[in-house]
Formats: structure tokens, C-alpha cells, sequence
């Protein structure tokens, strides 16, 4: 964009400094040898060019204004995507998808318009303007040239000293001028844009190949292939990695995984094959140490990464009206079906709009929607946010709530969104770490009676107890799947995990189901 001004701006100058030039030059030239007066052309001239000058600037639209307003819209547009870059993996989880294409559409189609405008306005404008700098200003600068000869004093018998014979020679000189002046500024003009456009051109032309090959299944990304030792091996087909793993839709809202191995885009193994049953009621527990795998799982479960290996069993996705059709935005209507999967990060993702939208996230509550608004009502007592939501100017009231709610706010608001939808399974990812212990009892409490399965990866004991199973990894690659005592008391290995930030290599005591397979 700057370069391409740059440019404009440039060629837009050339013209008028050579002409200058050639005005003084020519003046100085023929100032002293002819005896007209020569101030009487570039006076006339002056008073043309200030009159057709202020009767563009009258008649020109506020194209300051205009540019102001168009960089507000193309700011709020980046911002929407900027948005969407930073929190593109929450917004998968959640499936807010639509909301996030409507907003995206809204704002750009706020931008095409006001550039649309502008353009109809410039319209006219420039070949106005094209005209007076054309033939206006070009003529008078003519007339001013002629002046001097017009009215110079002819001298006998001097070789060359005829008016003839100077116009002739002024004539040419201006033409040749003219001529080259517009040639060096239409070929640097040129040079500069085929240079600018075959910069966007390979942009243009990258971004097609690459979603040429994501709509194929073939997007490549800088991968390293997995070393010797690892519990799993990534299969590789001209140089490309291949996902081998199947996925098989259940219609009995179960999970189950078959010796599925937690591999990262970059096909680095995280962990060997695992494998593992969740039903309805089954509460997993995931724990482990830091970049053990915990949170890949949720995202291979959810489909956002591909499966490398073994069978991944999952409910069969929704197939109403509105889920199925791609195009269709948020406020084109709403899927009144229970969700099956939804996610809850440790960072959560505020999205534009009101507080009720937060709530209602990915759908939207409509203006007037009684029973959404009592739910929401309901929803932000039970996390503990309604004194929030009154401080803040209620349901409607629309902030940007990324920088209005505190850290511990907004994972309650995330857990809110949870019950609004009621989820067969809560994916909830550290979700809670910044909420009072006492409010996350409350919650997990409530999910539970309200029938969602949890499936929770959480470091604080106080909520071990809700859950049914036990999912550990060891952060070298192994894991160990088990039921958990039912009173809450957890195990020697879950202990050692929570008061020592180190990777548990203690030997389980539960009874074990399922363990990771003979290389470990
Ligand atoms: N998008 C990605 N591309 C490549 N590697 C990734 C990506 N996301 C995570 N990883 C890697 O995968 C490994 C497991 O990450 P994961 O987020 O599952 O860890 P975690 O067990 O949830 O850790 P934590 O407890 O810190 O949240 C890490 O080594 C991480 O660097």
C-alpha cells in the first residue's frame, strides 16, 4: 500500500516538475533576448491556475474524512481477523465458526461500501480535475510562453532573430521536452507497479497453492520425521506424512480410542497408542506434566488434529438443517440439539458482542428472546458473574469483554457457555485455575447433576472426587487408563503428580484396565 502511494505520488509529480522547468528554463532562456514583457503570461497564468485550483478544492468531496473513515473500517477488519488468528484454535473447539464468518463478512462488507463510495465520488472528480491539469493549466501555460514572443520586439537582418524563427525554435524544444518529460514518468511509473504487482501476484499465487492442498488433504507443513525410539511411527509417503488412523462415527455417544498414538502436527510423538472407553457418565480425570499430551488429546478427539494411527471411535456430528449447511450464519437460526463435544480452554476466548452473547457463544441470543435471557440470568448466578454482569451494565450491554473481565471471570463465563449448551461431554482444559476453589466445586457440582460427562484436565485435587477414571500420562511417552476410587481418595502416583511438579514415574496402585503397550 505505502509503495504503491510512493508510487502515485511520484508519477503524479514528474509531469508537473518537468513542465515547471521547462516554463523557467524557456523563460530565462528568451527573458533577455526579447524586449515583450514577459511578466504579463506567467501573472495570467498564476490567476488561472489559483481560480480552477479553489474551484476543485470547493468542489471536491472530504476525501480526508473519507480516507479516515475507510482506514477505520480496514483497521476493524484486520482486528476481526488479528482476533481470530490469536484464538483460532478455541473457536474450532467451540464451533463458533459461523459467528466468527458473519462478523468477519460483516466488517468487510462495511468496508466494500464505504470503498465503493469513495470510488463513485472520485469518479467524477478526477476527470474534472484530469481535465483542468490537462488542458487548463497546459494551455495557459502556452499562452504564457507565447506571450514573450507574441508581444517581443522584431530586430532586422539578425540570423535567427525572426519571431518565426523563435517560435519554431521554442516550439520544438517544448514538444521534445514535453515528450521525454512524459516518457521517463509513464516507464518509472510502470517499473514501479509491475515490481509492486509481482509482489502480490506471488503472495496471491502461494495462498492458492496452499488451499489447493488443504482441499485435498495435502497441506504440507515443516515436519521432522520421529526418531527410532519413539512409541509410534509416523508413516511418510514422498516426504509427505500420512495419517493412518481411522475414524469411525458411533450413534451410541460413546468414545472410544483403539491404540491411538498423540502426535503432533509437526509428527512429534507425544505418546504411544492409547486406548481407552468413555460413555455417558464416565468422568475422566487427565493428568500428567507439562507438554505430555494432555491437551492433544482433546484436540485429536475433537477432530482438529489427524488421527496417525489405530481407531478412533466418536459420535456421529450432528446432521441437522443448520448444522449441515456450511453457509449458513448464526442469525440465519440455531441448532436446538444437545452438542456432543465442547471445549473449554484455560485461556478463554471472548467474542464480540454483548454479555448475553458471551454466554450464548457460538449462537446468538436475539433482542427480546425471554427464555435466553432468564437461562443466561440463571447461568450467571449459579458461576457466581451476576454482580459482574450488573456492574457492567447487564445482559445487553456491549464491551469488550477480553479486557473488561478479570482472568478468574472469564473461565467462569467459558464454564457458563457450558451450561447454556449442555454438552454430552465437557472437554474442560485447566479451565478453572484461576477460579476461587470454592466457585469450581460449585461448578463441577452443577455439571455433574446436570448430566454433562466430564472429561477434565485439572492439577487441584478438590475436584478429583467428581470424576470416575483416571487417564495419567508420564511425559516420556507412556500412559496408564484406570478407574478412580470412588470416594475420591486418589492414588500414591495422582498424589505425588499434584505436590511435586516433577513427571511421575511412581508405580500405580489402582487396579489397572488399560496400560500403555510393551515398549514402556
Ligand atoms: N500446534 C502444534 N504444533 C506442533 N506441536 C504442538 C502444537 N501444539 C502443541 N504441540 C506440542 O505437543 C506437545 C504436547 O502439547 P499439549 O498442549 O498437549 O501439552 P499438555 O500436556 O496439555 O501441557 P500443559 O499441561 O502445559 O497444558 C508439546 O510438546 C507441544 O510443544
Amino acid at each position: 500500500m505505502f509503495t504503491q502511494s510512493v508510487a502515485h505520488l511520484y508519477s503524479s509529480l514528474t509531469k508537473p516538475c518537468f513542465d515547471l522547468l521547462l516554463i523557467v528554463l524557456t523563460l530565462a532562456t528568451y527573458s533577455n533576448k526579447m524586449k515583450g514583457n514577459i511578466f504579463i503570461g506567467p501573472s495570467i497564468a498564476t490567476i488561472v491556475i489559483c481560480m480552477t485550483g479553489q474551484l476543485l478544492r470547493l468542489l471536491s468531496p472530504r476525501f480526508g474524512a473519507l480516507a479516515g473513515e475507510e482506514a477505520r473500517m480496514k483497521a476493524n477488519l484486520r482486528h476481526v481477523h488479528a482476533r481470530l488468528i490469536a484464538h483460532a484454535e478455541e473457536v474450532a473447539f467451540y464451533g463458533g465458526h459461523k459467528v466468527e464468518l458473519g462478523q468477519l463478512q460483516a466488517a468487510y462488507k462495511e468496508l466494500v461500501a464505504q470503498m465503493t463510495s469513495v470510488f463513485n465520488k472520485k469518479l467524477w472528480y478526477v476527470m474534472l480535475e484530469q481535465f483542468c491539469m490537462k488542458y487548463v493549466w497546459s494551455g495557459t501555460g502556452m499562452v504564457m510562453l507565447a506571450l514573450p514572443i507574441l508581444t517581443a520586439t522584431h530586430t532586422h537582418g539578425q540570423k535567427g532573430s525572426t519571431i518565426s524563427d523563435r517560435a519554431e525554435y521554442m516550439t520544438t524544444s517544448r514538444n521534445l521536452l514535453n515528450s521525454a518529460a512524459d516518457a521517463i514518468e509513464r516507464l518509472m511509473s510502470s517499473y514501479k507497479e509491475i515490481v509492486t504487482l509481482a509482489g502480490y501476484a506471488t503472495r496471491v499465487s502461494d495462498m492458492l497453492v496452499v488451499f489447493g492442498e488443504v482441499a485435498r488433504g495435502k497441506c504440507v507443513r515443516s515436519v521432522h520425521v520421529s526418531s527410532a525410539g519413539a512409541p509410534f511411527q509416523v508413516t511418510f509417503k514422498d516426504n509427505r506424512p500420512v495419517p493412518e488412523g481411522k475414524i469411525i462415527y458411533t450413534n451410541d455417544q460413546a468414545i472410544r480410542l483403539r491404540g491411538v498414538p498423540i502426535v503432533t502436527p509437526a509428527c512429534d510423538v507425544v505418546a504411544g497408542g492409547v486406548t481407552l472407553d468413555i460413555a455417558p457418565g464416565t468422568h475422566l480425570l487427565i493428568v500428567g506434566p507439562n507438554g505430555c499430551g494432555k491437551s492433544s488429546l482433546f484436540r485429536i478427539i475433537s477432530g482438529l488434529w489427524p488421527v496417525f494411527g489405530g481407531e478412533l471411535h466418536v459420535p456421529r456430528p450432528c446432521a441437522c438443517a443448520h448444522c449441515a449447511d456450511e453457509t449458513n450464519l448464526a442469525d440465519t437460526g440455531f441448532c436446538t440439539s444437545r452438542p456432543i463435544m465442547f471445549y473449554i480452554p484455560q485461556r478463554p476466548y471472548m467474542s464480540q458482542g454483548s454479555l448475553i452473547d458471551q454466554v450464548t457463544y457460538p449462537s446468538r441470543a436475539k433482542e427480546g428472546d425471554t427464555a435466553a435471557e432468564s437461562r443466561a440470568a440463571h447461568i450467571l448466578k449459579l458461576v457466581r458473574l451476576d454482580a459482574a454482569a450488573a456492574r457492567h451494565g447487564g445482559l445487553w450491554a456491549v464491551r469488550d469483554w477480553r479486557a473488561t473481565l478479570s482472568g478468574g471471570e472469564k473461565q467462569r463465563m467459558a464454564m457458563a457457555r457450558m451450561f447454556y449448551h449442555r454438552p454430552v461431554y465437557a472437554l474442560l482444559d485447566e479451565c478453572t485455575s484461576a477460579v476461587s476453589m470454592e466457585t469450581e466445586v460449585v461448578m463441577y457440582e452443577a455439571a455433574v447433576k446436570e448430566g454433562i460427562t466430564l472429561l477434565s484436565i485439572t492439577h487441584r485435587p478438590s475436584v478429583w472426587k467428581y470424576h470416575t477414571h483416571v487417564l495419567e500420562f508420564d511425559g516420556c511417552g507412556n500412559w496408564s487408563y484406570r478407574p478412580l476410587d470412588k470416594d475420591g481418595a486418589v492414588t500414591t502416583a495422582l498424589t505425588t503428580l499434584a505436590t511435586a511438579a516433577t513427571p511421575s514415574t511412581a508405580p500405580n496402585t489402582a487396579p489397572t484396565t488399560e496400560t500403555a503397550p510393551a515398549e514402556h
